[in-house]
């Protein structure tokens, strides 16, 4: 039967940001920002594996104590350039070591949204766990949108009827996903743009604006206060 295997992409230097140290590490209720991940995808007993990657450099993994996931992790040092070539070294990894087969649903989540619950993976789970091609959550745009000229000036109100943001996890079969990826160009900044390159669809599963990616400065004081109401 296929299996559901997480995989967390932390490779990332977290430049936007700006803080001394890569962006996954900071700390969020006392945590690094990757323990609330990781805690969240271990509790969801249909997840058997969940896989960490690393850049290759990474100093600041082994300075925490990540016993308490030592059933489920796998961690490995593959991690690449980009998002999608740290994606991609991870699945190859877990292929070459039989560690996944071809029909396994990955769900792929950022480090870097420690706001997800158990409950947005339960349901992106059973809303995607008999479907042909997998989706992603994802969430409707909120605000009005414009489209700017190189003045910064409003050019236009674009319609934002079916426009969503994409979240994480995003989750396809093992061989769909790494041939998307291993296909995809260059500039695309997740899994599922990959998927939709091939020509497929895949489906929006509604997500949670406590799921964001702390990208900003100013977004760790907001990722702070949604875990400290959980813990
Ligand atoms: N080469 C990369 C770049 C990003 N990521 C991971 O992908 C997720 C989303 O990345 P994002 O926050 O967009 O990138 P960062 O590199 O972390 O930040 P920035 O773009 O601001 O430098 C994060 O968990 C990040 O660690 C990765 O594994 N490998
Ligand atoms: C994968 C992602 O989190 C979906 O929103 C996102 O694409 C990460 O990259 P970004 O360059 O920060 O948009």
């Amino acid at each position: 039967m296929a299996e559901f295997i997480a995989l967390i992409p932390a490779a990332g230097s977290g430049s936007r940001i700006g803080e001394d140290m890569p962006k996954q590490y900071c700390l969020l209720a006392g945590k690094p920002m990757i323990y609330h991940a990781l805690n969240t995808l271990y509790r969801v007993d249909r997840i058997t594996t969940i896989c960490v990657v690393l850049a290759p450099e990474d100093i600041w993994w082994t300075r925490y104590d990540w016993g308490e996931f030592a059933d489920k992790i796998q961690v490995i040092n593959c991690g690449g350039v980009t998002r999608a070539e740290s994606v991609t070294n991870g699945l190859k990894t877990l292929r070459a070591a039989k560690h996944i087969q071809d029909q396994d649903w990955v769900l792929v989540h950022d480090a870097a949204r420690p706001g997800l619950s158990i409950a947005l993976v339960e349901r992106l789970l059973d809303q995607l766990v008999a479907d042909e091609v997998g989706g992603l959550l994802a969430v409707p745009l909120a605000d009005t949108l414009k489209r700017a000229n190189d003045m910064d000036r409003v050019e236009c109100t674009e319609p934002r009827e079916q426009l969503w943001q994409a979240q994480t996890p995003q989750m396809f079969r093992t061989k769909l996903l790494l041939e998307a990826l291993e296909k995809a160009p260059e500039n695309i900044t997740d899994d599922a743009s990959a998927i939709e390159a091939l020509g497929y669809s895949p489906k929006l599963v509604m997500g949670d604006t406590n799921n964001f990616k702390v990208t900003y400065p100013q977004d760790l004081k907001l990722a702070e206060l949604i875990l400290q109401e959980r813990y």
